[in-house]
């Protein structure tokens, strides 16, 4: 579902934020991606929505390589891959219902569909009767989980967490971790950047870590910090 093939970024010429990187994340996998504070784990995920370039190598998202696509090709792209981040990215003069609703009119979809899809998507995120609420009525938890309907509205095959429960308490990043769970359940291939040990350790997932752009472990099953 994921293949990078020895890819590599540099910055600016002189920071190697990715250093030939070579995996591949099976469909329906659940994958955590860990490493310290500029390891490289928001450029990965750049990487995968071409919001970034590669200096070398291939990068395949559901068999299109993703470092040659046409331009025209992005938006098909991204309508495979749902992004859900740590500050949620609501429009904060939208309801609840109309800032899933714009995810799929950016992707064209049509009126009746949006009036069946976006019901579903809060509902499975929980959050049926906040439709008609704006965000900043809502508590973080509840934002993150319209972002997460937002992201599973147009029904992709992937979803991409930066720092998902970054900016949540210990409980409400639960409720967030087992929704993200259950979509992994439905076949949603997930790759998760996080920072959050206790996340990572509780769930016991494959764990793919960075090092200085550098992959230094992959591992089934893992934990936050190697424990040998
Ligand atoms: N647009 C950019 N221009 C220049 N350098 C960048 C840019 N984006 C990232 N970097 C650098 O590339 C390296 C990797 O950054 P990246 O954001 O991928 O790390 P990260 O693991 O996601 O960090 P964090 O956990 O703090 O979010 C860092 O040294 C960072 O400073």
């Amino acid at each position: 579902m994921i293949r990078f093939d020895h890819v590599s970024k540099t910055y600016k010429k002189t920071i190697h934020a990715l250093d030939d990187i070579s995996v591949e994340i099976g469909k329906g996998e659940f994958v955590f991606l860990v490493g310290s504070s500029g390891s490289g784990k928001s450029t990965f995920i750049k990487l995968l929505l071409k919001d970034v370039d590669p200096d070398r190598g291939d990068i395949f998202v559901a068999g299109k390589r993703v470092n040659s696509l046409r331009s025209w090709r992005v938006p098909a792209l991204r309508r495979e891959l749902g992004c859900v981040f740590q500050d949620f990215k609501l429009l904060d003069n939208k309801t609840v219902f109309e800032n899933v609703a714009f995810a799929q009119e950016v992707t064209g979809q049509p009126p009746a569909q949006i009036r069946v899809d976006v019901p579903d998507a809060l509902s499975v995120v929980g959050l049926s009767h906040k439709s008609d609420a704006m965000p900043h009525e809502l508590s973080g938890g509840e934002q993150q989980r319209v972002s997460i309907a937002r992201a599973i509205v147009n029904r992709p095959r992937i979803m991409l967490c930066d720092e998902p429960t970054g900016n949540l308490d210990p409980e409400t990043s639960v409720g967030i971790m087992k929704l993200l769970d259950q979509i992994n359940r439905t076949g949603t291939t997930v790759l998760m950047a996080t920072h959050d040990s206790h996340i990572v350790d509780s769930m016991r997932r494959r764990v793919i870590e960075l090092q200085h752009g550098q992959m230094v472990r992959d591992q089934a099953r893992g934990t936050y910090g190697y424990a040998g």
